[in-house]
C-alpha cells in the first residue's frame, strides 16, 4: 500500500541534501546558549522561541542583502573550537533525525577567524563535529554521511586561498568548493583564479548563481568558470518562455543547462524570502521538473526559513502535486550530482534510496 504523502512519512524517506549552510542551520536554543557562553551581547532577542521567530521574520526581507544580514548573529557564536564543533555535530544530528542520508553542508571558513583560529583549525573543528554527529546519529539508529563544502565570500578576495584549503582537506571530509554572498555586483568571473585552480586539481565546485541576479551570472558560472552545479539557478527561467497555450520556448542557455544535465540546487522557501521568486505558487520548480531539468530539493538555511528537508519536500508536494516517484526522482537527481566518487553515489542510490522509497511507494 502507498504511504500517505504527509510530513511524517516524508521524514521516513531517505533524502539527499546538497545545499545547506552550516551557519544558517543552528538550533535557536544553541544560538542563545553559545551567545551566553562566548559573551556575545548582540542578539536581538534571547529566548529560543523568540529567536526562531526573529530569524524567520528578519530573513523574510525580499532582498538577498537584508536576508544575509541575519548571519551576523550565527557567525558571531561560531568563533571558538567548542562552538564550531557543537554546531556541526547538531547539524549532522538534525539532518539525520529528519531522514537525510547524505548531505553536503557548506560554510565560509574566513568568517570564523575572530577568535584567533587559523583557517585549517576552523575546518578541523567543523569536520570533527560532523564526525561526532554522524556517530551519535548512528547510535540513535540513523545513518548519515556528511560531506563538507568550503565557501568563499564573493565580496572578499580570499577565494583562491579557500579553494586551496578545500583541496588540502579533500581526503578528510571536504568534497568541494563554492562561492556565496551578495550576487549583484560580484560576478563569478571575479573568482576565476579559484575555479581554475579547482579544475586543475580535478576537484568539484558549485557556484551560487541565478538567485539575486539573472542569466549573465549563470552564463559566467558555466561558460567562464566551469561550475559542476548551480546554487539556486532559479533565474534560468528568464531564458524560458511559456506561451498562453502552454507551448514552451527555451533559449540557448536554458537548453545547455538541460542538455548537460547541470544540477539545479533549488531552495523553495529561501527563494521566496530573498525575493528571487514572488511566492511558492510562482516558484519555477514545477516547470523545471516538468521540463526534466536536473532539479534537486534543498533547504539553504533551515534556521532562517524555519524549515527542514522534509518540509521543503512537503511544500513542493502541496504546491505542485508531486507524488512519491517524483520525490524519489529528485532524490536520485541529487545523489547523482553529489561530489563524492561515482561508485559511492551509486551505492547510496541502489542500497539506500531505491529500497527506502520502495517501502513507501508500496
Ligand atoms: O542563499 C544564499 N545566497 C547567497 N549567500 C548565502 C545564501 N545563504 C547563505 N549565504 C551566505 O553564505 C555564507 C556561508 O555559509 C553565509 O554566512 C551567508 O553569508
Ligand atoms: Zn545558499
Amino acid at each position: 500500500m502507498t504511504a500517505p504523502l504527509d510530513l511524517e512519512y516524508i521524514r521516513r524517506a531517505p533524502k539527499v541534501l546538497l545545499h545547506d549552510h552550516l551557519d544558517g542551520g543552528l538550533r535557536p536554543a544553541t544560538v542563545a546558549e553559545l551567545a551566553a557562553e562566548c559573551g556575545y551581547t548582540g542578539l536581538p532577542v534571547e529566548a529560543p522561541d523568540e529567536l526562531a521567530q526573529w530569524f524567520r521574520e528578519a530573513a523574510d526581507s525580499g532582498s538577498l542583502e537584508l536576508y544575509l544580514e541575519t548571519f551576523a548573529h550565527t557567525v558571531a557564536v561560531m568563533q571558538t573550537p567548542a562552538g564550531l564543533r557543537r554546531v556541526a555535530r547538531e547539524c549532522a544530528e538534525d539532518l539525520a533525525h529528519d531522514g537525510v542520508v547524505y548531505a553536503e553542508v557548506r560554510f565560509a571558513p574566513e568568517q570564523h577567524l575572530e577568535g584567533g583560529l587559523s583557517l585549517d583549525e576552523v575546518v578541523d573543528h567543523v569536520l570533527e563535529g560532523f564526525l561526532e554527529g554522524e556517530a551519535s546519529a548512528r547510535a540513535a539508529g540513523r545513518e548519515i554521511r556528511v560531506g563538507c563544502l568550503l565557501t568563499a565570500m564573493r565580496h572578499a578576495a580570499r577565494s583562491r586561498e579557500i579553494a586551496e584549503l578545500a583541496v588540502r582537506f579533500r581526503y578528510r571530509g571536504v568534497v568541494g568548493f563554492d562561492i556565496a554572498g551578495a550576487e549583484a555586483g560580484y560576478p563569478p568571473s571575479r573568482h576565476l583564479d579559484a575555479f581554475e585552480y579547482m579544475r586543475n586539481c580535478n576537484a568539484h565546485f558549485t557556484i551560487h548563481a541565478g538567485e539575486a541576479f539573472g542569466l549573465p551570472s549563470i552564463h559566467e558560472a558555466i561558460a567562464f568558470c566551469g561550475t559542476d552545479r548551480l546554487g539556486h539557478g532559479v533565474r534560468i527561467t528568464d531564458d524560458i518562455a511559456v506561451g498562453a497555450d502552454g507551448h514552451v520556448t527555451m533559449g540557448l542557455l536554458a537548453n545547455y543547462v538541460r542538455d548537460k544535465r547541470i544540477p539545479l540546487e533549488l531552495c523553495p522557501s529561501s527563494n521566496v524570502q530573498t525575493g528571487a521568486v514572488a511566492s511558492l505558487d510562482d516558484h519555477p520548480f514545477g516547470l523545471l521538473a516538468r521540463l526534466r531539468f536536473r532539479v534537486t530539493v534543498n533547504t539553504d538555511n533551515r534556521l532562517m526559513s524555519d524549515t527542514s528537508m522534509s518540509r521543503e519536500m512537503l511544500v513542493l508536494v502541496n504546491t505542485f502535486g508531486f507524488g512519491w516517484s517524483d520525490l524519489e526522482r529528485f532524490t536520485i537527481n541529487a545523489m547523482k550530482s553529489a561530489f563524492i566518487p561515482f561508485d559511492q553515489r551509486l551505492a547510496v542510490i541502489d542500497d539506500i534510496i531505491k529500497p527506502g522509497f520502495a517501502v513507501l511507494i508500496g
